[in-house]
């Protein structure tokens, strides 16, 4: 360890820019994972550049990248093989514990394969969000009557993140993977499919963290610390949630049945086995559940605190839905301003802030605008050794002031009802959605696979909730908390909530 260690202090990256290392055992990466860690992503980038040195949790060297042509670099073309996922998601891979052989837990070849298949099936396709389209609206409805329900008294309270949350697995769950994990009546309770998911989340996230901890622990050997691993996973539940999965039949119009019938008639090349067929079930929830429900419930807050923008999307939803209340798929993705809303939110508040990737070997990453070195001179590209840990700033570089202009940090819908910036368009940033980096981007395999599926459950929930109620602060003032995702909570509290005040609309 020791050796590994005093290789990673003397790293080519010591000539490049960044704050002063706090101390030897508490490094950078814990600002980054602090829950306000937002300032630190936003001040360091500000003070030094796109390009950082950071002190990783053992004092090791860390590049901070939010450079476009550095993040081009990492994740297109032919360093797109050379950079990886850390460590955490080898070891996972090493030993199927998560999610089994699914997409969130696979490398390399393996990973490439399963992204193809799906691509070939087009499971993710606009083709078939217009066929599960019926799928969304029957959820939406069932959340919009339950509400309605609720507000006849008036206004009401609402821990709007709790019905964001169950709105976004049953949505996951039916379209995803055929599956409804709650009939989101007012008093029903989470089935045991919703336990069985819930129950894996809190313990993946802190191994998450602690894998991220020391990127160096992993290469030193295996047998004792995977054991050690076993024993933290917790086994019964991913077993329960698979044989739970294993129930799906495949008979539907949801993506995994897709998937299912598809494969059995696939060419020998491009079929996946059923053990990663059932994995990728596990895949989608912990892919699109958390991320859609920080979006959905961080929409709802901004709007909460603009009435005005908040009445100019209702407009707009409800001249829609007097001539249609279930509109087709294509009408939903046209509405201009709910476009423009949805997209700038997921700009500013980009619900994964941060993704890590590790090169397999050295590599050489150019820099569009160079850095001032330590030695005072600029720096136009940066040597990174095998194994260094780059952190990519999703948050920082999608409000980056160069790219975004001088209201970068402010919410604009209306930048997006014109033409962008040049700025933006010649930063060519890799980003799979609309030049930002939220869905990450570059190859096919570095981007969210599920980006029209959040796209179209996102817009649908606003369709509906927006059309019949109006959303206001309670009183209670929200913070977001940075974890592996933005969270919200009532200032001064400690469990994750966010109460607005909602209201009936009449008619
Ligand atoms: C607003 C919502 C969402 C955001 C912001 C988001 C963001 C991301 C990001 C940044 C990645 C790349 C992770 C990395 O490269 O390390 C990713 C991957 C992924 N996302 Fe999403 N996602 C969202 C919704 C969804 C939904 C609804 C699904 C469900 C199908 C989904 C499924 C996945 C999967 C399976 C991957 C892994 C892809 C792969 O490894 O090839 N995501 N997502």
């Amino acid at each position: 360890l020791v050796e590994l260690l005093s290789e990673r202090l003397r790293s080519p990256l010591e000539n490049l820019p960044g704050p002063p290392p706090l101390s030897w055992l508490r490094g950078h990466m814990d600002q980054l994972f602090h829950p306000q860690g937002w300032d630190f992503h936003l001040k360091t980038v500000a003070a030094f550049g796109t390009a950082v040195r950071l002190r990783g949790f053992l004092g090791e060297d860390v590049l901070y990248l939010t450079d476009p042509a550095g993040l081009r670099t990492i994740l297109t073309g032919e360093h797109g093989d050379i950079y990886e996922e850390p460590p955490m998601i080898t070891i996972i891979e090493k030993n199927k514990l998560l999610w089994g052989p699914g997409l969130l837990s696979s490398t390399g070849m393996a990973h490439k394969k399963q992204r193809r298949v799906l691509d070939a099936n087009a499971v993710f396709s606009v083709q078939r969000m217009r066929t599960v389209m019926p799928i969304f609206w029957d959820v939406t409805r069932r959340l919009e009557d339950t509400m309605v329900n609720l507000l006849q008294c008036g206004s009401t309270e609402l821990d709007m993140l709790i019905w964001m949350s169950r709105v976004s697995l049953e949505l996951i769950g039916q379209a995803g993977i055929g599956v409804s994990f709650d009939t989101l009546s007012e008093t029903s309770l989470p089935s045991e499919h919703v336990l069985t998911a819930k129950q894996l989340i809190p313990l993946s996230f802190p191994l998450q963290g602690f894998m991220r901890l020391v990127p160096s622990i992993v290469k030193i050997g295996p047998p004792k610390f995977c054991g050690f691993q076993d024993g933290i996973v917790p086994y019964p539940n991913i077993r329960k949630l698979r044989e739970n999965n294993g129930a799906c039949e495949g008979t539907g119009r949801d993506i995994i049945s897709v998937l299912i019938q598809q494969n059995k008639g696939a060419d020998p090349m491009d079929k996946v086995s059923d053990d990663e067929l059932i994995s990728q079930t596990g895949t989608l929830i912990f892919g699109g559940h958390e991320t859609t429900l920080v979006a959905l419930s961080r929409i709802l807050h901004v709007l909460s605190l603009r009435p005005k923008s908040q009445e100019r999307l209702r407009l707009e939803v409800m001249g829609a839905r007097v001539e249609r209340r279930d509109i087709s798929y294509d009408d939903l993705m046209k509405l201009p301003y709910l476009d423009a809303v949805c997209k700038e939110t997921l700009r500013l508040y980009a619900p994964v802030t941060q993704l890590h990737r590790v090169p397999r070997r050295n590599s050489i990453i150019p820099l569009s605008r160079p850095v001032l070195g330590r030695d005072g001179q600029m720096i136009d590209c940066i040597q990174v050794q095998a194994g260094t840990m780059v952190v990519l700033g999703t948050a920082a570089v999608n409000r980056d002031p160069a790219i975004w202009g001088l209201d970068a940090d402010q919410w604009v819908p209306e930048r997006w009802l014109q033409p962008l910036p040049e700025t933006v368009v010649d930063a060519y940033l890799p980003g799979v959605l609309s030049h930002m980096m939220t869905f990450m981007g570059g190859g096919r395999s570095e981007s969210c696979i599920g980006i029209k599926l959040a796209e179209v459950e996102i817009k649908a929930v606003l369709y509906v909730l927006l059309s019949r109620m109006k959303f206001g602060p309670s009183g209670a003032p929200i913070t977001w908390d940075m974890h592996n995702f933005a969270t919200p909570t009532v200032q001064g509290g400690n469990k994750p909530s966010m109460p607005l005040k909602v209201t009936l609309l009449s008619g």
